[in-house]
């Protein structure tokens, strides 16, 4: 390649890159590379140098953006047997989920993901849209289909079973985000699940880490925190559930005392700090400044669904607003509690004023 080729790439991936960072990569003098930039843009291929400033409280989502297909039973289910259910859609995916969550609460989040060029994809696209997350980031495959989630929940809304249809995501490559790099950069931290392909996760653990991004993990299920590598540096927040945990700290998790201990055990992987969703058991919350355990706040269960994704978000919210690990704890748990009372993914009562009001009325 030559070099004002290799120059024009270099910018692209990194449009806030010194004359000296190139000289240096391409190997050419400074005034050298001044040289090209000014011929390029003379030749209007450098339009202006971007400065774009890091928005306050901006996180950018990546992983995954499904359609949920609930089939809820209005008898205990019965396995191996027909049973009666009334079936619902709505918008999933983890990273679409949390972003979601986010914007409702007041922070600017984009979405980086990927959908078919599909019926599926493009209603995802549009409710994202309204529910205030920037999509622009979002890679429509014309040959996939939209990832799928179908779950099926007993008569008190736990979750029996589900199946994850989505090979969409084995698509995305580290080079993708190397040429969003840019964008990732201008945000102030980085969601990530683990939806996406292993050698991606670990690039994007990498370069967070090299560039001190605050990074926020959600390990998504005991299928998928597989992906995860073992040395986890840079990755500020982990929040696995129970038997994510389990497998993460190579432990069984059977009372608080455990979630210390594998908590600890995460942590010796390279983690700052951890916090185990436990269900109807609440959240184990852990770094080297504050640990403890805090049950759920009471209410009625309609559907789990989303829970965990409300639970991170209301937590990071707190995290992002410099809240302490245990008042972003206990947003969490109010964001959770809100999620429950609803048959949707995502609460449309979720505000910060609402989550603070929870959080005041069970901590009173
Ligand atoms: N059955 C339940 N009763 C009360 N709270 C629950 C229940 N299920 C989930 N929650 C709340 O949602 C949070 C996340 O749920 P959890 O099941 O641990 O995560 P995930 O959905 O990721 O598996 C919990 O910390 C808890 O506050
Ligand atoms: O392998 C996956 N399973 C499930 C999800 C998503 O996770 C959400 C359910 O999460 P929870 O565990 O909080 O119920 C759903 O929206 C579903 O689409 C996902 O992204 N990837």
């Amino acid at each position: 390649m030559d070099k004002e080729k290799q120059i024009l790439n270099l910018i692209r991936m990194n449009p806030f890159i010194s004359q000296q960072e190139l000289s240096s990569k391409v190997g050419l003098s400074r005034p050298a590379v001044a040289n090209y930039i000014a011929n390029l843009t003379r030749r209007g291929e450098i339009k202006g140098r971007g400065y774009i400033l890091r928005e306050e409280s901006s996180i950018v989502c990546i992983g995954g953006a499904n359609t949920d297909q609930k089939a809820r039973s209005n008898q205990k289910v019965r396995l191996y047997s027909s049973n009666p259910v009334k079936i619902t859609e709505s918008c999933g995916g983890v990273a679409r989920n949390f972003a979601e969550n986010l914007s409702r609460l007041g922070c600017s989040t984009s979405l980086m993901a990927c959908v078919g060029d599909d019926k599926e994809g493009n209603w995802i696209l549009k409710e994202t849209k309204t529910g205030g997350v920037d999509i622009s980031q979002v890679w429509v495959f014309p040959t996939e289909r939209t990832g799928t989630f179908t779950t099926l929940l007993d008569i008190n809304g736990e979750s029996i079973v589900s199946m994850a249809d989505m090979n969409i995501y084995e698509k995305i490559t580290p080079f993708m985000f190397e040429e969003k790099w840019s964008h990732i950069a201008a945000s102030q931290a980085v969601f990530l699940d683990t939806n996406i392909p292993q050698e991606s996760i670990r690039y994007l653990i990498k370069r967070c880490s090299e560039e001190n991004l605050p990074l926020y993990i959600d390990p998504v299920s005991s299928a998928k925190v597989q992906k995860l590598p073992v040395r986890l540096e840079g990755v500020e927040l982990l929040l696995p559930n129970r038997e994510e945990a389990e497998i993460l700290a190579e432990m069984k998790i059977d009372s608080i005392k455990d979630c210390q201990l594998a908590c600890e055990k995460i942590r010796q992987r390279g983690v700052q700090k951890v916090m185990i969703t436990l269900g109807d058991q609440g959240v184990y919350y852990f770094s080297p400044e504050e640990s403890g355990h805090l049950p759920p706040f009471k209410t009625d269960v309609v559907d789990t669904t989303g829970a965990g994704e409300a639970f991170a978000s209301c937590a990071i919210y707190g995290i992002m607003n410099e809240e302490s690990l245990l008042s972003a704890c206990q947003l969490g748990l109010a964001g959770a509690a809100l999620t429950l009372q609803t048959e949707e993914s995502i609460s449309s009562h979720l505000k910060p004023d609402k989550i603070h009001e929870i959080v005041k009325q069970f901590t009173r």
